[in-house]
């Protein structure tokens, strides 16, 4: 972890300058050493109407892709933050990650052996160097056993030392994690819940691991004692010379304790930096949304104009095409050739989204049944009235010419409930690169030596598919 000195001029995974020498002409040599863990495209997908009888019912079957081709690195010594909103993927990373799940694809290297080939001593060897430490410290821990054999478990497990030996091992725990030995033959409800948290990290301290999930560790108990306990895990990583992978939601603890950060959305990530790089000069909009929706603690900048994470993240089961941001981002990219602001544009794409996902009801537009459908269709005769009342519940603002008209023409697709045709005429003008074409995060292989914070986000592409200056949609 880093006591708020995060690491500078690392490249996409992690390199650092102190391993990468520029000779006289510039070129960097890269540092040879490998990743601790290095994961590549790792996909983890749960299966949804999968049972038998869904098959005799013909039901198909739904993939919520959970992971959706992660790569990153952690090197050794160091704290890799994953943070990202509730369901977009991360605890699911973290356990596919230690084979806790088997991954649908991709690898995972730690210490340069694929971990889902291991078998036997090797697998054996890789569950006793890698483990985890879970949110929630209740239901983590067995209540019928004491604080003790809980400890002593994984050394029972693995077989390892004499009894007097394994005893003598949980004693040194407990008290390293700041817990009295005397407390050894209490159960797990007698304690408080950072006490149990602890009673969980030194479980997963017993068989001297070199790398440990840390999943949510202090999200379940009250602030004054996270502090505590993030201070722990920073002097047991010192002392332990442990590499961290630390999930979180909350950005003040990955900014307090994390060198780099992985920013993850919907099961990708999209961003990833040094820590300080991050919170200073996030780029993917995403991550620049996410810091925006943290409460400021001074009074200037709490009365900043913020903006927000809006709308509803949408389903793993059904992620959007292209982009998986773009149904929420207030930078997504309006054709070359168009003419409109970004708000303007934000809304009308808003709207097609409504219109695709049939997320309007249609038979009460207007006062009091103003508008009757017959057959799917009005009157003729209302459907400049039933278009106008349909912007006017619909849209915020006034569309400048000539976007009002086509939004008209869309909408009068709907007095038909012509949905089709009325997301169709949107899409025809409107389709976005965001869209269309998935941006990709680079690698360490794939980045130049000096590009230290990848980005998966068309703003950014080598050559912008239109001329939006990244700076400009917010500051
Ligand atoms: N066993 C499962 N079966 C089906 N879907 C699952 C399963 N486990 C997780 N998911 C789904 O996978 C997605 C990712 O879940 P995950 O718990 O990894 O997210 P997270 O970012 O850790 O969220 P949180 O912070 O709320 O724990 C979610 O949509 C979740 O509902």
């Amino acid at each position: 972890m880093s006591t708020d000195t995060p690491q500078s001029g690392t490249n996409a995974n992690g390199d650092t300058d102190g391993n990468a020498d520029a000779d006289d002409n510039g070129a960097v040599e890269q540092r040879s050493d490998e990743p601790l863990v290095r994961v590549r495209n790792l996909q983890k997908y749960f299966w949804e109407n999968d049972s038998l009888l869904d098959r005799l019912l013909g039901n198909d079957r739904v993939a919520v892709r959970a992971v959706d081709g992660v790569s990153f690195d952690i090197h050794e010594g160091e704290t890799l933050g994953l943070v990202g909103e509730s369901g977009c993927g991360k605890s699911t990373t973290g356990e596919t990650l230690l084979r806790l799940q088997e991954p649908t694809d991709g690898r995972v290297e730690f210490e340069g052996r694929n971990v889902y080939d291991l078998a036997g001593e090797a697998l054996t060897e890789f569950r006793t160097d890698a483990q985890v430490v879970f949110q929630d410290p209740f239901s983590s821990l067995d209540p019928r056993m004491t604080i003790g054999d809980i400890v002593q478990q994984p050394l029972d497990i693995h077989d390892i030392g004499t009894e007097d030996e394994r005893r003598e091992r949980v004693r040194d725990l407990l008290e390293r994690v700041g817990l009295s030995v005397d407390q050894l033959d209490r159960y797990p409800h007698e304690f408080s819940g950072g006490q149990r948290q602890r009673i969980g990290i030194a479980r997963a301290l017993a068989l001297e691991p070199d790398f440990l999930v840390l999943d949510e560790p202090t999200s379940a108990l009250d602030v004054s004692v996270q502090a505590q306990v993030l201070n722990l895990l920073d002097d047991l990583q010192d002392e332990f010379d442990l590499t961290y992978l630390l999930i979180s939601h909350d950005l003040s603890v990955i900014r307090h304790v994390c060198d780099r950060v992985a920013v993850m959305y919907l099961g990708e990530i999209v961003e990833v930096g040094p820590v300080a790089d991050i919170f200073e000069a996030p780029k993917h909009p995403y991550t620049k949304a996410l810091l925006e929706s943290v409460p400021r603690a001074s009074t200037d900048e709490r009365n900043r104009e913020r903006e927000t994470l809006t709308g509803d993240v949408p389903s793993p089961r059904d992620p959007p095409s292209g982009c998986r941001f773009r149904t929420r981002c207030p930078a997504v990219i309006p054709p070359e050739d168009l003419e409109i602001e970004q708000d303007a544009y934000r809304e009308i794409m808003d709207l097609r989204q409504r219109i695709e996902g049939e997320d309007i009801s249609l038979e009460s537009v207007g006062e009091d049944g103003q508008f009757a459908f017959e057959d799917g269709s009005i009157q003729g005769s209302d459907v400049p009235g039933f278009v106008a009342a349909l912007k006017e519940r619909l849209l915020d603002r006034d569309l400048p010419s000539p976007h009002d008209e086509i939004v008209e023409e869309a909408l009068a697709e709907l007095a038909d409930s012509n949905w089709d045709a009325a997301a169709e005429r949107l899409r025809a003008e409107y389709e976005s690169v965001c869209e269309r074409v998935h941006p990709d995060l680079r690698t360490e292989e794939q980045s130049a030596p000096n590009q230290h914070q990848p980005v998966a986000c068309h703003l950014y592409g080598e050559s912008p598919p239109n001329a939006v200056d990244p700076s400009s949609w917010r500051e």
